[in-house]
């Protein structure tokens, strides 16, 4: 039986505090892989600004030198809302063997009242809270949570600063700042 991690995402672009809470994930809790898994719609938010490929491509060169990082693309694969109950029912149906753990900042612990089906959800998996700057780990669904450095770093912010010229160099990995200029990913929007 393997313990695997689910960091679920928009990764609009993937950044360091992805990487960062992952891996502090990952050692804590003894996990053997980590999975990303980019959304294809995300449930609570519009649509991502750059497109499913270059969001697939940004998440593999942010973890090609990781060995415990994965990619699977079951939601983008699904289409649709990528809802995680649908997510998580797919994953125990394809690896029953195995155990899933599924990785949520603390923005995501605060709106869990409104995931789909929260209630089956939770049986089919267990979450994992981490710290973000902002918001609280308080919540009356039973969840673990794992103590992760605060970084402030978050998508958005770096799509504001790229549109705007401020420096976003050392909040993605380098070959992922690469892809985005050579793109001319978030520059409008
Ligand atoms: N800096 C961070 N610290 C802790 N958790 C984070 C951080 N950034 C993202 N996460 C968590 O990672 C998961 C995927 O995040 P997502 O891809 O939506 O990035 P984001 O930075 O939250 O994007 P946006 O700013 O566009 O909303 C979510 O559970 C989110 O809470
Ligand atoms: O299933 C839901 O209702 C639901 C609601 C909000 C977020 N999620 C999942 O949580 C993960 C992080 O979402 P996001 O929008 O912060 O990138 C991603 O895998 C989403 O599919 C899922």
């Amino acid at each position: 039986m393997k313990h695997i991690g689910i960091l679920g995402g928009t990764f609009d672009p993937p950044h360091i505090g992805h990487l960062m809470i992952a891996e502090e994930v990952r050692f804590t809790l003894k996990l053997d892989e980590i999975w990303f898994v980019p959304t294809a719609d995300p449930p609570h938010k519009r649509t991502a600004h750059a497109t499913s490929k270059e969001r697939i491509e940004m998440v593999r060169l942010m973890i090609e030198d990781e060995p415990a990082f994965n990619i699977n693309l079951i939601d983008i694969k699904r289409g649709g809302t990528s809802y995680t109950y649908e997510t998580l029912n797919e994953l125990k149906k394809l690896f029953p063997n195995d155990q899933f753990y599924f990785i949520i900042g603390a923005d995501m612990v605060e709106y869990l009242p409104h995931w789909y089906k929260i209630n089956d959800l939770m049986k089919l998996t267990t979450f994992v809270g981490v710290k973000r700057s902002g918001y609280t780990l308080k919540t009356s669904y039973p969840i673990m949570t794992v103590d992760v450095p605060v970084f402030e770093v978050s998508s958005s912010d770096i799509r504001k600063r790229i549109r705007t010229g401020r420096p976003a160099k050392y909040l993605v990995k380098e070959a992922v700042y690469s892809y985005i200029k050579e793109r001319g990913l978030y520059e409008s929007c």
